[in-house]
């Protein structure tokens, strides 16, 4: 190993955020860097078991002052709801003097902070001759169409849908693009979000004050976004790879789950989750559930209750429970997706393509269909069924809306071995498991990581 590195990671207070961090920081840490992670106290409490190098990871918890009309004891994104979402990074910014002086007493003095939505840190790094890199854990494609100095984002108007339908000039691809009323997702690019900064604002300022770009993503999948980010900003753009976490051998899938999966055929299971954020409406749960239903096939679904339900049993559709019996499952609670994935009588992962989930699904065996919620989920799930074809997407209507029959038809369609559009994805499927499953894939990228970082260090 060269020279042990000391990196202090600050990731936005959102879970969806400080887990793929603290999945860098241990894969850091495999290679014997010392990490110093600076996260609110719940997420600490929270946290602290992922962490598998506690003699190299510390878990550092900052105060989060209260800011109106945040409710009292708000520390992170999941305690509020998505529109108040602005006033935590105000929250968020007003943790700065508590931060430069962490930092400043930190022995010994760090190489790198990395970080995403706190841009002003990178001015205490540079004051103190720290290296800053602005980590991304979100595709590099909603990087390049959204977040870019090349696409315009008016200061003076609100956005428009007509400002939002074209990608910025030169955006390497005619696929991975929102279509139609999606464009709405963009929206959120002029909205302010923390301090009397526009998101674009926060964002672009942080890339642009960062000594290089990192993102969580590969070449072969992404690379001509990658190239265009680096264009853009005129700096470096270094890549981890996807730095999923290993699966741990002593902790086998719940007895329940191994019970009830191993009661079907190989291959002939639906599983799907969609992640740890979105929560459905209730009618669009019931469409949803109902649409498993018809497909006839054994399905396990790890949803959370829709909006205005307190419990799975209360959303579900009149009768569904004694007519679909031991067939199927719709479950509340967290399940362990990677080790369900791995089963296998799992046939196919219907999934909202988080990019957690779209990891975890190229390097699953099962087929993939998509059902997108949120904008960065809608440009994976182009990624993955335009331009790698190896899986479909559940077509909605002009509203978002997915019907029963669209989800039924979508899983039939890669679940019936005579299917063409079957065969393609599984055999696409297929050539980029192998790619992504090859020992030293990922261990190749984080080496090379590794070596990049030390290579900025010296400049
Ligand atoms: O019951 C469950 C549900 C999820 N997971 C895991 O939780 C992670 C979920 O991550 P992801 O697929 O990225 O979904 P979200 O948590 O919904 O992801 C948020 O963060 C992502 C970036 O990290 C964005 O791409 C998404 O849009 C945003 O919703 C994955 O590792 C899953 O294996 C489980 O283990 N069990």
């Amino acid at each position: 190993m060269g020279k042990q590195l000391h990196i202090v990671m600050f990731p936005w207070i959102a879970m969806g955020h400080m887990t793929p961090f603290l999945h860098l920081s241990n894969k850091l840490a495999e290679r014997g860097h010392k990490i110093t992670f600076f996260l609110p106290n719940k997420a600490k409490q929270q946290l602290q078991h992922s962490v598998l190098y506690p003699s190299l990871i510390t878990l550092h918890p900052i105060t989060i002052p209260h800011v109106h009309p945040l409710p009292l004891g708000t520390e992170t994104a999941s305690d509020i709801h998505l529109h108040l979402t602005g006033h935590l990074a105000t929250a968020l910014d007003l943790t700065r003097p508590e931060v430069e002086s962490l930092i400043k007493g930190l022995t010994p003095k760090p190489h790198f902070i990395f970080y995403d939505f706190a841009y002003w840190v990178t001015e205490i790094a540079t004051e103190l001759g720290i290296k800053s890199v602005h980590y991304n854990v979100v595709c590099a494609a909603s990087l390049a169409i959204a977040l870019v100095p090349d696409r315009n984002v008016p200061r003076d108007r609100p956005l428009t849908m007509e400002d939002n339908a074209q990608p910025p000039p030169g955006y390497p691809s005619s696929n991975v693009v929102f279509r139609g009323s999606e464009a709405r997702h963009m929206l959120l690019l002029g909205m302010e979000f923390g301090s009397g900064l526009t998101f674009y604002e926060r964002i672009t300022t942080a890339m642009k004050l960062s000594d290089a770009i990192a993102i969580r993503t590969c070449r072969e999948v992404e690379g001509n976004f990658c190239d265009y980010m680096s264009a853009q900003y005129n700096k470096p753009v270094f890549l981890t790879g996807p730095v999923l976490p290993d699966i741990d051998d002593n902790i086998p899938l719940e007895a329940q789950w191994a019970e009830w999966l191993g009661r079907f055929e190989p291959g002939t299971v639906l599983f799907c989750a969609f992640g740890s954020q979105f929560i459905l409406e209730k009618d669009q749960f019931q469409e949803l559930v109902l649409g498993f239903e018809m497909t006839k096939l054994p399905f396990l679904l790890a949803l959370k209750p829709p909006s205005g339900c307190a419990s799975i049993e209360e959303a579900l559709p009149e009768g569904f429970k004694e007519r679909v019996g031991e067939r199927g499952v719709v479950h509340s609670g967290w399940v362990q997706q990677p080790l369900i994935l791995a089963h296998p009588s799992v046939g196919c992962f219907v999934n909202h393509c988080g990019f957690g989930s779209m990891w975890e699904s190229l390097m699953a065996a099962s087929q993939i269909v998509m059902v997108p919620q949120l904008g960065d989920q809608i440009l994976n799930t182009r990624l993955m069924a335009e331009e790698l074809k190896v899986g479909v997407e559940v077509e909605k209507a002009e509203n978002g809306w997915v019907s029963k029959e669209s989800l039924c038809n979508t899983i039939n369609l890669v679940m019936d071995q005579g299917s063409e559009v079957g065969c393609l994805v599984r055999k696409n499927h297929a050539k980029w498991r192998q790619i992504m499953v090859n020992q030293g894939f990922m261990s190749g990228y984080f080496d090379t990581f590794v070596k990049d970082l030390e290579m900025i260090m010296g400049t």
